[in-house]
C-alpha cells in the first residue's frame, strides 16, 4: 500500500513577474555533478530524483531544561505517537511522525504527512494543536534534520567557551547553548557572530527564548573576527574550546527546501565563495585552543567548497591539526566518506587541469588528499534518509600545537599559492610570531583591511542597516553597591553570592533607567574591556524592569527572563523577608483559568495567608508538582487585592495541556499552515499582564518568555 499525502510542496518561486513555477531541472548541475561523481554511476538517478522530492518537516525538542526535554518526549511518546499508528486517509497508509535515529534520546522527530491530513484527521489535527503549543513557548524547534549534526559533532560542554563564526538565522547557535546549559548553572559561553546585520537581529530573536546570561552576539566579518581580551593587567585574549564555522555556501544541498536552487545553480557560487571559506576555517582554527574542536560545515554538495577547502586549509596547519574520523559518532546516520578527488570546472563550463581563469591553485587536487585524512569528512546525503544535503567536518586541534599558527613553511607555500595575494597574506605576514599567543599576534583588522575582506572576497552586497534602537546601545555595568541594586536585593531579599559585578545597562549615562540586565561573570570582562573595539549587539538577559506606579516600594519589578537566575539565590536565613509563595498544582490550575482573581474569591487558604504577609509586588510562586520532584517556580503579581499569575498566555496554554490536560487551548492557529509557512526563525510571544493594576503597557512586551519548568 502506497503512503498518503505529500506534505507542503513548493513548487512555485516569486520574483518582479508574479508567481512561476520552476522546472526541477539544470543541465548545468547535472553536468557538473555526474562528471564530478559524488554518487556512484549507479545512483545518480536516486540521487537526482530525490532532490526533486520534497522533503519532510523535522523538529528537536528542547524544553527550557534538559529535564523539560525529557518531558516533553514522553508526552510525545506516550500521548500522541501511538493515536497516529495505522491511521488510513483515502485509502492510504498515512506515515506517523519517526524519531531521527541518530539523534540522541529520541529528541528529534520527522513528519512526512500533508497539510490536508494534519488539517482534516482527528488524531493528526489532535497532534498539530500539541506541536503548535510547544512550538510557541520554544519547547519545540524545527530544524532540518542535517542541520542539527554539526554542534551534536562539537559535544560542546557546560564550561566551554564556544564561538558560532557564521551564526544566523541561529538553530545551531541555540543547539550550542542548550550544550552548554545542559547543567543549571554552567560556566560556558557562546558567542555568536554572523557579519550580516539585519540576519543577526534575525539570530537574537531566535535564541532569546533560551534566555541564557551566557550569550553575547558579536556582528562581524568572520574572517577578520577580531581578538577579545580578557584581562586587563595582562595581554591574554579569549580562546575558544569550540569553534563552528557553518560558513556561507552556494547551498545546493537545500535543493529540497529552496526550490530556486534549481533556476539559479551556476558553477560561479562556488567558485566566488571558495576564498571567503577558506578565510573563515582559517580565522576559526586561530582562534581555536590547542586541544580544542573546531565543525566546517555547509550545505552544499560541492568538493570546491567542501573537501578542497579543507585540504587547503590543513595542508596550512600541517602538524598542528587533523580531521577527526567520526565514524562511531551519531549511529544510525548514514553518511559517505569524503572526496579525495574531484575535477575543477571554469565558468565556461570547460573541466580545467591547474590554476587559470582565476580559479586559484587551493580548488585543485593536489595528490595528498587521503594523506590528509579527507575520507573522514563526512557527506550526508538526501537518498539516503530522505533529508536535505550536508558536508561536515570535525578538526582538532593539537594539545602541543604550540603556537597554533600554520609553519613558516607551509604557510608560505600556502601564500604562494593564493593567486588573489590577498588578505589571507597580508594578515599571515603579521600573524605568526612563534613563542606568542597566536590570537594576541593576530593582528587588528584595520578598516582597510576589512573593505578589502568585503570587495574582494565577498560577492558584493548592499549591507543593509537597521535603524539604530534600544538593542544598539552601549553595555554598561553597574556600580556593585548602586541605591538600584540595594533596593531590589533588599526588597527581593537575594543573597551576597549573587555577584553584582554583572549587573549592566544599555544606555549611555551608564544609570539604570527601564532596565537591569544581567550577564554571566565570564563575560563581564569580555564586554567592559572590548567594547570599543568588538560590536556586541546583544547580550545579558533583563532581570528588573522600572514600574514607576510602585514608587514606595520597590519600582524594579523583576522580569519573567531573569526569574530562574534570581530565585537561585534568593537568601532564605530566618528573619529575611522572602518573597516565595507556595502553593498546590489545583490553586495553580485556578490562576490558570482566571486572570487577577481578587483575594476573596481565593479559596486556598494558605495560600491567601502568604500573599497577605506580603507587600505589593512580584513574588516567586513555587508549585509542587505532587510528583516528588522539585518544585516548579513561577512569577506571580501581587496586587493590592488580587493576584497574578506572570505568564504570557502561549505559556499559560502550554501549561494548561501538559500538566493538567486541557485540549481545547490552541485551537485557534494552524499547525499546518505554521510548519509550511512561518519562517524557521519565528516565534511569537504575547505579553502576560491583561488587568488595569499589570505594569503598563509599555513594558509588556518585556515579559515574554517562559520562566516556569526551570526547577531549582
Ligand atoms: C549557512 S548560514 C549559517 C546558518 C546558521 N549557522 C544556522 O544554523 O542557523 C551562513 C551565514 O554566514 C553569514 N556570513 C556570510 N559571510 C560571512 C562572513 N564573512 N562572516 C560572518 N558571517 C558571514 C551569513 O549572513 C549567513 O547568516
Amino acid at each position: 500500500m502506497g503512503r498518503r499525502g505529500r506534505y507542503y510542496e513548493q513548487t512555485r518561486s516569486r520574483d518582479a513577474g508574479g508567481w512561476r513555477e520552476i522546472p526541477k531541472e539544470n543541465a548545468e548541475f547535472e553536468e557538473y555533478y555526474r562528471g564530478q561523481n559524488i554518487v556512484p554511476q549507479s545512483e545518480w538517478y536516486t540521487f537526482y530524483d530525490k532532490l526533486k522530492d520534497t522533503l519532510p518537516v523535522t523538529f528537536r525538542i528542547t524544553g527550557t531544561s534538559h529535564h523539560d526535554a525529557l518531558q516533553i518526549r514522553d508526552t510525545l511518546v506516550n500521548e500522541y505517537v501511538p493515536f497516529l499508528k495505522d491511521i488510513i486517509w483515502e485509502g492510504e497508509e498515512v506515515e506517523p511522525p519517526t524519531r531521527l535515529p541518530w539523534y540522541p534520546e529520541g529528541l528529534a522527530w520527522q513528519i512526512t504527512v500533508g497539510k490536508s491530513v494534519i488539517r482534516k484527521s482527528k488524531p493528526f489535527a489532535r497532534f498539530q494543536r500539541f506541536l503548535v503549543v510547544e512550538t510557541d513557548v520554544g519547547n519545540i524547534s524545527r530544524q532540518e534534520a542535517v542541520s542539527m549534526i554539526p554542534p551534536l559533532l562539537l559535544d560542546v560542554q557546560p564550561h566551554h567557551a564556544v564561538i558560532d563564526l557564521c551564526a544566523a538565522p541561529g538553530s545551531k547557535t541555540a543547539q550550542l547553548i542548550e550544550a552548554v546549559h545542559a547543567v543549571p548553572e554552567p560556566t560556558g559561553i557562546v558567542v555568536a557572530n554572523d557579519s550580516d546585520h539585519k540576519r543577526s537581529h534575525m539570530l537574537i530573536h531566535q535564541v532569546k527564548r533560551l534566555n541564557s546570561p551566557n550569550l553575547v552576539v558579536t556582528n562581524h566579518d568572520a574572517q577578520l573576527f577580531p581578538r577579545i581580551r580578557i584581562d586587563n593587567e595582562s595581554d591574554s585574549y579569549l580562546r575558544y574550546d569550540r569553534v563552528l564555522c557553518d560558513v556561507p555556501c552556494s547551498g545546493d544541498g537545500t535543493v529540497r527546501k529552496n526550490i530556486n536552487v534549481w533556476r539559479d545553480w551556476s558553477i560561479h557560487n562556488a567558485l566566488s565563495i571558495h576564498q571567503t571559506q577558506i578565510n573563515i576555517l582559517n580565522r576559526g582554527l586561530h582562534l581555536l585552543k590547542p586541544g580544542g574542536k573546531l565543525v566546517y560545515s555547509t550545505c552544499s554538495f560541492n568538493p570546491i567548497e567542501n573537501e578542497a577547502v579543507v585540504a587547503h586549509v590543513v595542508r596550512m596547519w600541517r602538524g598542528k591539526v587533523r580531521i577527526v574520523d567520526c565514524t562511531d559518532s551519531l549511529p544510525g546516520l548514514v553518511r559517505r566518506k569524503g572526496m579525495t578527488s574531484w575535477k575543477v570546472m571554469g565558468k565556461d563550463r570547460q573541466w580545467k587541469e591547474s590554476a587559470q581563469d582565476g580559479i586559484p591553485a587551493s580548488c585543485f587536487v593536489q595528490g595528498d588528499e587521503a594523506e590528509l585524512g579527507l575520507e573522514n569528512c563526512m557527506r550526508v546525503y538526501p537518498h539516503d534518509q530522505n533529508t536535505g544535503g550536508f558536508f561536515i567536518t570535525l578538526i582538532e586541534k593539537a594539545t602541543e600545537a604550540g603556537d597554533g599558527a600554520p609553519s613558516g613553511t607551509l604557510k608560505r607555500k600556502a601564500q604562494v599559492e593564493h593567486d588573489s595575494g590577498d588578505l589571507e597574506q597580508a594578515n599571515s605576514d603579521k600573524r605568526v610570531k612563534p613563542e606568542s599567543d597566536p590570537v594576541a599576534t593576530l593582528p587588528e583588522p584595520t578598516s582597510q583591511q576589512t573593505a578589502v575582506a568585503q570587495t574582494q572576497l565577498l560577492p558584493p552586497k548592499k549591507k543593509e542597516r537597521l535603524p539604530r534602537d534600544a538593542n544598539e546601545e552601549p553595555f554598561k555595568f553597574l556600580p556593585t553597591n548602586h541605591p538600584a541594586i540595594e533596593n531590589c536585593w533588599t526588597f527581593y531579599s537575594i543573597a551576597d553570592d549573587f555577584p553584582r559585578s554583572s549587573l549592566l545597562v544599555r544606555n549611555a549615562t551608564g544609570e539604570p533607567v527601564r532596565t537591569i540586565y544581567y550577564v554571566h561573570p565570564r563575560l563581564q570582562p569580555v564586554i567592559s574591556l572590548n567594547d570599543t573595539k568588538v560590536k556586541f549587539i546583544h547580550a545579558g538577559i533583563k532581570l528588573f524592569a522600572y514600574q514607576k506606579t510602585l514608587e514606595g516600594t520597590c519600582p524594579w519589578r523583576v522580569q519573567s527572563e531573569g526569574m530562574a537566575v534570581l530565585y537561585r539565590h534568593i537568601a532564605r536565613k530566618p528573619g529575611d523577608s522572602v518573597r516565595v509563595v507556595r502553593c498546590t498544582l489545583d490553586t495553580l490550575r485556578t490562576l490558570c483559568d482566571v486572570t487577577f482573581p481578587k483575594f476573596n474569591e481565593l479559596t486556598d487558604k494558605e495560600f491567601l495567608d502568604q500573599l497577605l504577609a506580603l507587600t505589593e509586588g512580584c513574588v516567586f510562586l513555587e508549585v509542587d508538582p505532587g510528583t516528588g520532584e522539585k518544585p516548579i517556580v513561577f512569577p506571580m503579581w501581587r496586587g493590592r487585592g488580587s493576584v497574578n499569575l506572570m505568564l504570557p498566555k502561549q505559556d499559560t496554554a502550554e501549561l494548561l495541556l501538559r500538566v493538567f490536560k486541557v485540549e481545547n487551548v490552541g485551537n485557534d492557529v494552524s499547525y499546518g499552515k505554521k510548519m509550511a509557512d512561518t519562517p524557521m526563525t519565528e516565534t511569537t510571544n504575547t505579553p502576560a499582564y491583561t488587568e488595569s493594576e499589570a505594569p503598563s503597557s509599555a513594558e509588556q512586551t518585556e515579559t515574554e518568555l517562559v520562566v516556569y519548568g526551570a526547577t531549582p
